[in-house]
């Protein structure tokens, strides 16, 4: 049941706005993509285009090698959470999806199914009205999965969750990808695609700039910086720069060494006699490596928005 989203060469004006400017990447089946970018870079307008909710003026969005409007039971192929409150309030969750599944020609018994998947259970039987945003994001889910589709595409699923929803919501999507399925993630919240992403695709004005593994990211951003601490501040700093180490103070006892790696310095130190109490590994948050990616992009934002108006 394997697919992938093969997403080409998206553009797309509003007007004056550019949305999507040669929007490219491809999500892959068997991982969580994670899909982040400043407010406006185009995650939700490529969203919406690979659904056929939006026409790109130029460029394909394919779903298992198909456009939307070419799938005949879309429900069987993507599943998607977009907007968590679009619920008739009047209905009970289990009516809610009976009525969904009806609609796209699926049986009953896949509704039980998703509704013990998202963990419903217990509110099957209660109007949505009264039901809270995790619960909401739960219905979603389930509607999502009511296809048994081998992609599913989330748009911001951890908003407005409390600490037990995220670990649900994390864990779900990790089992999402270890079934086979394509899973594709918008979040503004890096902590939580920093566990939750295997892969990254940050855009920018309208495309990518970066599409690379999460593990890969954190550590191309960590750089090769160690941080030393020692009572022997003068002689540590000889040897290692007799190393070929870049060298820095940075307090009384402690030393930022760049060039080197910490079992190298620990090594070095060792056989030099130079006494040390800590050295450790700089290694920069999912949250560092974004903001130095997107710096950009945002900082035109900013520039823009300065502007005076004409
Ligand atoms: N229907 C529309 N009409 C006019 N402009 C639009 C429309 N939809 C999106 N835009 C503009 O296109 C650009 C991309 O918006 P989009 O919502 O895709 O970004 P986003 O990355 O999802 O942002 P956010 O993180 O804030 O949700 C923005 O400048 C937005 O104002």
């Amino acid at each position: 049941m394997e697919a992938t989203v093969e997403v080409t060469g998206l553009r797309k004006r509003y007007g004056p706005t550019t949305a999507l400017d040669g929007m490219t990447f491809t999500v892959r089946p068997g991982q969580v993509t994670g899909f982040v970018g400043p407010n406006g870079a185009g995650k939700s307008t490529t969203m919406r285009v690979i659904l056929g909710l939006d026409t790109p003026d130029e460029g394909t969005a394919l779903i298992g090698g198909q456009p939307y409007r070419n799938l005949r039971n879309p429900l069987n192929h993507i599943g998607a959470l977009l907007d968590a409150a679009a619920l008739q309030p009047g209905r009970t969750a289990r009516n809610h999806l009976l009525w969904l599944a009806h609609s796209q020609g699926l049986g009953a018994r896949r509704v039980d199914d998703v509704i013990e998947q998202a963990g419903l259970g217990p509110v099957a039987g209660r109007r949505t009205a009264g039901f809270s945003l995790g619960m909401r994001q739960r219905l979603g889910i389930a509607a999502a999965l009511l296809g048994d589709p081998p992609v599913i595409m989330l748009d911001e699923p951890f908003n407005g969750l409390d600490p037990e929803g995220i670990v649900w919501m994390r864990d779900f999507q990790r089992a999402l990808a270890a079934q086979g399925r394509a899973v594709l993630l918008s979040s503004h919240l890096m902590s939580e695609l920093q566990d939750t992403a295997d892969h990254l695709v940050v855009v920018g004005r309208g495309r990518v700039i970066a599409d690379t593994g999460v593990r890969e990211l954190i550590g191309a951003a960590s750089g090769d910086r160690v941080t030393l601490r020692t009572s022997a501040r003068s002689e540590a700093m000889t040897a290692l720069a007799y190393a070929g180490a870049t060298v820095a103070a940075t307090d009384r006892d402690t030393l930022t060494v760049s060039g080197l790696t910490a079992e190298h310095v620990v090594t070095l130190l060792g056989e030099s006699g130079v006494p040390f109490s800590e050295v450790s590994a700089h290694r920069a948050t999912l949250e560092e490596a974004y903001m130095e990616l997107t710096r950009d992009a945002v900082e035109f934002r900013a520039a823009a928005a300065e502007e005076p108006a004409r």
